[in-house]
């Protein structure tokens, strides 16, 4: 094939320096921001945007009932986070806010928002510098589909979205004993949460909103509304049982805005498997070959091959077969380069078995500019393995192994 008709070669320091730097998702947050502010000169926004490196600040969205903790568990996480607490009341009471005075005045007549009037509120505060910074925690926002939509088309897009589950019983009955710190706006229960400090006990008071009636009001309009939220909101929302401590809550809410969702990055699999002889590797090799389209290097074999080609390093190989004696681990590793640099290999991904076998093969490896980005270790207690192997029966022709009978 001549070189201008040859496929175009990638080198296999391209996409694995791309996934090391995460440059994709790097990419595809600023074009979202881009897009999102429409700044009048783009590369000074762009430039500012990159030098922020803030694509992993919190945007955390906590919905649930009335009393099912979210405003309890927002607060725990701002202060763990370090992040900023919004919710409906805080937006309202945001000073020098013509919009927020605006709010005021509306909720005092009606007792509501209307729900473009709370997501302007919702993206003036977000463009302010701590929100960016810092990120940002919706408790009980969006209250309906329509703010849900809105928001997005405001470019805002939470990374994870909590959603508290637990019983209208449970939740009417707790709603009953929630008093709220005046001074500090910090939440207590008369049964589950009750400071220790007499002052505070003392200056407590329950809030509006708590008796049965109006708790059963609120629960039926989140029953309605939720159903219709979560479809703009999928495979990032997590449902936590919100009938639990809220110490276990908060773990589990903690544990899951810690996790980074798998991105569009393209992804070229590089797995190595290791474990001793018969733990399975040739077979889960072939069958992960064969599920995701990888490239089988089994060393063993590839250094077989270049003896059978009588190639310049399968001459240099022989003499150490036929003495039974280790090859040198730097002859295997050129040997393994020309075959982890062929284009099939950099574009399908590979998965590895029989080498590295100790640390310095590893280390060799390493140095070479081969990473894994998956490893597995299979580990078979020493009898099993014996079993194995004394009943392994291997095809001459096809180099297929089976277990006997
Ligand atoms: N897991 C929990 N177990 C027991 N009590 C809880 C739990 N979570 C919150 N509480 C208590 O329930 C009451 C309501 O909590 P919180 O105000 O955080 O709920 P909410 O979902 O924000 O309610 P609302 O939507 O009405 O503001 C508070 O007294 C709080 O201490
Ligand atoms: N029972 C059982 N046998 C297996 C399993 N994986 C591999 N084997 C058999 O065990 C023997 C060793 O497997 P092989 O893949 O050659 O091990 P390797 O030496 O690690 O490559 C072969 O005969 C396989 O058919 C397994 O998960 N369960």
């Amino acid at each position: 094939m001549d070189a201008t008709t040859a496929p175009h070669r990638i080198p296999p320091e391209m996409p694995q320096y791309g996934e090391a730097n995460h440059v994709f998702e790097l990419m595809q947050n600023m074009l979202e921001q881009l897009l999102i502010q429409q700044p009048e000169d783009p590369i000074p926004f762009m430039i500012e945007h990159l030098q922020r490196d803030n694509d992993y600040v919190p945007k955390i969205v906590i919905l649930g009932p009335p009393a099912s903790g979210k405003t309890t568990i927002a607060m725990w996480l701002r202060k763990h986070l370090n992040s900023n607490l919004l919710s409906v009341e805080s937006l309202m009471a945001k000073e020098y806010s013509s919009l927020a005075a605006d709010a005021r005045t509306h909720y005092q007549k009606f007792q509501t928002l209307p729900d473009m009037l709370l997501v302007r509120l919702v993206q003036e505060r977000l463009r302010e510098e701590d929100c960016v910074r810092r990120g940002w925690i919706l408790d009980g926002i969006p209250e309906t589909r329509e703010q849900a939509l809105l928001i997005q088309t405001l470019g805002v897009s939470p990374r994870h979205v909590i959603v508290l589950s637990a019983p209208d019983a449970v939740l009417i009955e707790r709603n009953l004993g929630k008093r709220i710190d005046p001074q500090t706006g910090e939440i207590y229960h008369t049964i589950f949460d009750w400071p220790p400090e007499s002052e505070i006990q003392n200056r407590l008071i329950a809030p509006a909103g708590i008796s049965e009636g109006e708790t059963a009001r609120r629960l039926l309009e989140y029953h309605r509304n939720i159903v219709r939220i979560l479809p703009s909101y999928p495979k990032i929302v997590k449902v936590i049982t919100a009938d639990q401590p809220c110490v276990d809550v908060f773990y589990q809410a903690l544990t899951y805005v810690q996790t980074i969702h798998r991105s569009n990055a393209p992804f070229t699999p590089r797995v190595l498997l290791c474990g001793p002889v018969g733990s399975g590797k040739s077979l889960q090799a072939a069958l992960l070959a064969e599920k995701y389209g990888l490239v089988n290097v089994c060393c063993g074999q590839l250094l077989k091959e270049a003896m059978a080609d009588k190639s310049k390093y399968g001459e240099m190989i022989r003499p150490f077969f036929e003495k039974e004696t280790a090859v040198p681990s730097y002859i295997i590793m050129k040997v393994l380069r020309q075959r982890l640099d062929q284009q099939d290999c950099v574009e399908r991904g590979w998965v590895l078995h029989g080498f590295p076998r100790d640390r310095d093969q590893a280390c060799l490896m390493d140095s070479m500019g081969y990473k894994p980005n998956r490893v597995f270790f299979l580990n078979v207690p020493f009898d099993s393995i014996i079993e194995r192997l004394t009943l392994r029966r291997t095809d001459p022709v096809t180099g297929e192994r089976k277990i006997l009978g």
